[in-house]
């Protein structure tokens, strides 16, 4: 981990419930780290302690060295150089977009170098909705000037409660992008609160997963994912995401091959130059399992793996999750229970890997 990090310690039994938070973590001070976990797990009352909105008497908080809360010291919420943008943008609706950004302005923390008014503009694709009042956008470029307000106060740590969760599907595409951006292009480390891992695979470097109330995993998102042994919950798609190199276009078939350490994987051709670092995030429900290679097969990817570990799938009875080593690389795949009895899977086993869909995330 980078010698920056931002540490936090929260021990809270939120009355009148059964929930409680104990806490105790540190992430890296840079990029964006995602806060994952089902409905219920305490992301929000976590992000809310963060701030100072939830306030805690025994907490601790501090980022990149900067303390915020200790035994000895509380700064409220307002003192917080902090960014917070939440699953709908609460914008003055009195104000321009323009007045909306400027009132940020007037809040900026001098004392810290950032980004300023046409960085942000342009950072989040804003200036044709300058003079436009907030009830005059639609959510998601509600969203991109929240996001813009957020981080034109400078703020040592931005956080984003599923700031995508109130947007229908294309305006989530739509504003993917923009957070890319933010991501490759700004200081400011993010944590950034989601239940999608299409859109943490997207989006984060680094992942801390709770499950009621406490921390059950946190680390790289790559190494992250491919665990098998972390807690699931219905619905929650299991899949791997792999770092790679653009090796080959392949303009007849308009197909392009990736590499990464392990193997290497044909895609869609997604447009990324020779050489480009792409990252790759195939569901583990895309991958079955043979025991010899499949040559009358209409899948393009077949690749050579070893069987390092298999776990029942605790959300659903009939099937089983499989974790298979390439390099230094892992694929998950999800079968039935009755198949790997059938194909007698066992640790260490050498196994061919079929991959029917691979979803390029940048
Ligand atoms: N103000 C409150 N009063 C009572 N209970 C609360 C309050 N806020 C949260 N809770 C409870 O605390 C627990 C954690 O809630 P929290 O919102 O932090 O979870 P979450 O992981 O963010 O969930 P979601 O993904 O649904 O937003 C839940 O059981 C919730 O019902």
């Amino acid at each position: 981990m980078a010698e920056d990090s931002i540490k936090f310690s929260f021990s809270l039994a939120l009355p009148g419930t059964s929930f409680s938070l104990d806490v105790e973590a540190a992430l890296p001070g840079r990029g964006i780290s995602a806060i994952f976990g089902a409905s219920g797990s305490g992301k929000t009352t976590l992000l809310r302690c963060i701030a100072g909105l939830q306030r805690v008497s025994n907490g601790r908080v501090s980022v990149n060295d900067q303390v915020w809360q200790n035994g000895e010291r509380y700064w409220p919420t307002h003192r917080r150089p902090l960014g917070y943008v939440f699953q709908e943008a609460s914008l003055f609706t009195h104000l321009s977009v323009e007045g909306n950004l400027a009132y940020a302005i007037k809040r900026a923390d001098s004392g810290v170098s950032g980004i300023d008014l046409a960085e942000a503009v342009s950072l989040l694709g804003l200036s044709p909705l300058l003079k436009q009042r907030p009830a005059q956008l639609s959510g998601g470029e509600r969203q991109r000037v929240a996001i813009a307000r957020a981080l034109l106060i400078r703020p040592r740590l931005l956080l984003m409660d599923e700031p995508l969760a109130s947007l229908d599907e294309a305006r989530k595409q739509e504003i993917l992008p923009y957070l890319e951006r933010l991501r490759h292009e700004l200081a400011v480390p993010m944590l950034y609160v989601s239940h999608s891992r299409d859109e943490v695979a997207r989006l984060a470097d680094h992942l801390l997963m709770l499950d009621a109330g406490r921390v059950v995993a946190n680390g790289p998102l790559v190494e992250s994912f491919s665990r098998i042994d972390l807690p699931l919950t219905p619905g929650d798609q299991r899949g791997v995401v792999l770092e790679g190199r653009v090796a080959e276009r392949d303009s007849e078939w308009h197909l392009t091959r990736v590499i990464f350490d392990g193997g290497m994987l044909w895609i869609r051709d997604s447009g990324d130059e020779l050489g480009a670092m792409v990252r790759l995030h195939v569901h583990a429900g895309d991958v079955s399992i043979a025991l010899t290679p499949q040559r009358d097969s209409s899948i393009l990817n077949s690749l050579q793996a070893r069987v390092s570990a298999i776990t029942p799938d605790s959300s659903q009875a009939a099937l089983c999750l499989v974790k298979l080593e390439l390099g230094a690389s892992h694929l998950l795949a999800r079968i039935t229970r009755r198949s790997a009895q059938q194909l007698g899977l066992e640790k260490s086993q050498l196994v061919w890997a079929q991959i029917k869909s691979v979803a390029i995330v940048r």
